[in-house]
Parts: C-alpha cells; sequence; structure tokens
C-alpha cells in the first residue's frame, strides 16, 4: 500500500521547548489514521507542519509526495478540519458552502448539503449552529474541493457523546464510499477506537507506536471493553451471550467491538463511552505511564 503523508526524522523545537524530536511514521492510503496522544505532545505542531502552516528545524515531510510548506497547490487535493469551525460566524451555512465551492469549481454544494442533511439549516447563520452542527458543516465543507486526504485536528473536541458518535460514523462512511484517507487527532483514545483503522501514538514528542490496530493490539481477537451506556441493566441483558459483568457505573465485557456495539445498538441502549482497555494497556506498556493519567 502506498502512503499518502510520510514524516521522517521530523524535528521541531520553540524557543523553551522541543515539540517534536526526530519523529517517523507514515500513514497508508485509504486509512484511517488515529494520531492520539495526551494534552502537549505534539500533535497540533505536527498537523500544523503536514498543513504547511509551520516549517521543521529538521527532517523530511511528504503529503501525497509534496513537501507542504513549498506546496500551497496541496491544499487543493487535502483538507484540514479543526478542532472549531473557524468562518465568518455571521455567514449563513448556504452561502459558506456556496463561497468554498465556487474556489474549487469541482463539487456541487447542493449535493453535499443533500448528503450531509443540512438543507433544513440552509438559512441559518453559522453561529447559530449547536457545536455539533457546526463541525458537521466543516467536514461537509472539508469535501468541496473532492480531497484525497482529510487531516483533522481534535474534530471531536468540543462535541458531546451523540454528535462525537454521528462526526465518526459520517467519518467511516466517507472512507468507504468514497476512499478518502483520514489523518485525525485525539487525546482521548476511546474517541477513536470504534473508527480508526491504524495508529500513530505520540507522547512528549516522540512517536511510541505506529501501526494498524490489529498490529498495535498483537491481534487479540478479543476485546477486554469498558462501556459506560445509558441503561446498563437493558445492555447486560443484550450481552447475555458474552463475558459481562457491572462494575461501578460501567460495563465490563470480553468479545468482538463490533458484535458487541451491534448489540447494544439493537436493544437500543445508548453508548456514553466505550475503551478498549488493551489501547490503554498498550500505551503504558510504551512509555510506562497511564494515558488516563495524562489528561488534562
Ligand atoms: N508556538 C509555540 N511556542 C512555544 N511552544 C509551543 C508552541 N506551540 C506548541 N508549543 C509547545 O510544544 C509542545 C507540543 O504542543 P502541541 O500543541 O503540538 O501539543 P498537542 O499534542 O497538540 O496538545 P493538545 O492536545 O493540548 O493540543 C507543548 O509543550 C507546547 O507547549
Amino acid at each position: 500500500m502506498s502512503s499518502v503523508i510520510e514524516v521522517f526524522g521530523l524535528t521541531k523545537s520553540f524557543k523553551r521547548s522541543i515539540a517534536l524530536n526526530n519523529i517517523s511514521f507514515s500513514v497508508e492510503k485509504g486509512s484511517i489514521t488515529g494520531f492520539i496522544g495526551p494534552n502537549g505532545s505534539g500533535k497540533t505542531t505536527t498537523i500544523k507542519i503536514l498543513s504547511g502552516l509551520l516549517k521543521a528545524n529538521k527532517g523530511k515531510v511528504a503529503v501525497l509526495g509534496m513537501n507542504p510548506w513549498d506546496n500551497p497547490k496541496i491544499r487543493e487535493r487535502i483538507s484540514i478540519v479543526f478542532d472549531k469551525l473557524y468562518f465568518p460566524q455571521l455567514n449563513t451555512v448556504e452561502d459558506f458552502l456556496y463561497d468554498i465551492a465556487s474556489l474549487y469549481q469541482r463539487v456541487d454544494p447542493e449535493e453535499i448539503m443533500n448528503e450531509f442533511n443540512l438543507e433544513r439549516f440552509r438559512k441559518r447563520k453559522l453561529a447559530e449552529l449547536s457545536a455539533g452542527y457546526k463541525q458537521k458543516v466543516q467536514l461537509a465543507s472539508a469535501l468541496l474541493n473532492d480531497p484525497e486526504l482529510i487531516i483533522a485536528d481534535e474534530p471531536t473536541a468540543n462535541l458531546d457523546p451523540t454528535a462525537r458518535n454521528e462526526f465518526n460514523s459520517i467519518i467511516t462512511n466517507l472512507n468507504k464510499k468514497k476512499g478518502i484517507t483520514f489523518f485525525i487527532s485525539s487525546h482521548i483514545l476511546s474517541e477513536l477506537e470504534r473508527v480508526i483503522t491504524h495508529v500513530v501514538m505520540i507522547d512528549r514528542g516522540r512517536i511510541v507506536a505506529s501501526s494498524s490496530v490489529n498490529a498495535f493490539l498483537g491481534e487479540e481477537k478479543e476485546d477486554k471493553l469498558v462501556i459506560l451506556v445509558d441503561k446498563p441493566q437493558e445492555a447486560l441483558r443484550a450481552l447475555s451471550n458474552y463475558e459481562a459483568r457491572i462494575s461501578g457505573a460501567y460495563i465490563e465485557v470480553k468479545g468482538d467491538i463490533k458484535s458487541i456495539v451491534n448489540a447494544i445498538d439493537e436493544a437500543k441502549v445508548k453508548i456514553i463511552m466505550i475503551r478498549r482497555s488493551s489501547l490503554d494497556d498498550a500505551f503504558l506498556e510504551r512509555t510506562g505511564r497511564n494515558f488516563q493519567d495524562n489528561l488534562q
């Protein structure tokens, strides 16, 4: 498989600190790669360099085979999604999408509004939308240049669990249907668990792991999951075929994540949070530190 992002020996220091210390990794074409690390580990700095907004001190970076610092044209083939929608808040959804579409003249904004169920919001001002809808509009706008790659910096950081789930399923669909590669950063492991095919893990400016999720977890068939739901007893009933038990506010269960999620969904129980403990364990193994302890 070919790579859409290649980073080799990248170093970036600021006056007082080294944000990235000789990092190397690649992102496979067609993957959804999670870029995961605690606060301050260097995710935003890396993404700024990949987007051509910041220059590295040392190392090589290729995005779709080009150095982002020298090639503003890359921006015609990729899109960047941030944690918030930073565009003129007084614009309506429709004007905003039409303005961006006119820059590229590739994709019909009507088609995108239809695909994202945004028609009934078309006359609303961006400022009037919920955080979830703002992110939906931002993701919709990111498709108007028909990108091969979308780089997203903590795109769901300001969303509630429902909006987060919706955002993540849109990403999965775009990846499957349009073959768009995603490189998504997050400081919350559990957030991307259900979505990513590959993981690049960063800690204190160094890469601690970079591989497919399956390889990362040692091809474990059985996931150890910790799940928070709105109706625990009903969830437990739905999981009667699994080794499941209630532990405090959570349900602990062993098995294949996709089938477990399906069983819970079918029982119409809402998943508020899900964590595959083995990803946390893997972080602990590689850094000697507990991922959850590093969250601010
Ligand atoms: N412009 C800057 N000037 C000085 N130091 C900076 C600058 N930008 C980032 N840093 C430092 O570089 C390190 C990495 O920061 P970065 O924002 O890349 O981390 P992050 O993983 O994105 O964290 P978060 O999840 O909090 O956004 C931190 O120690 C940060 O303080």
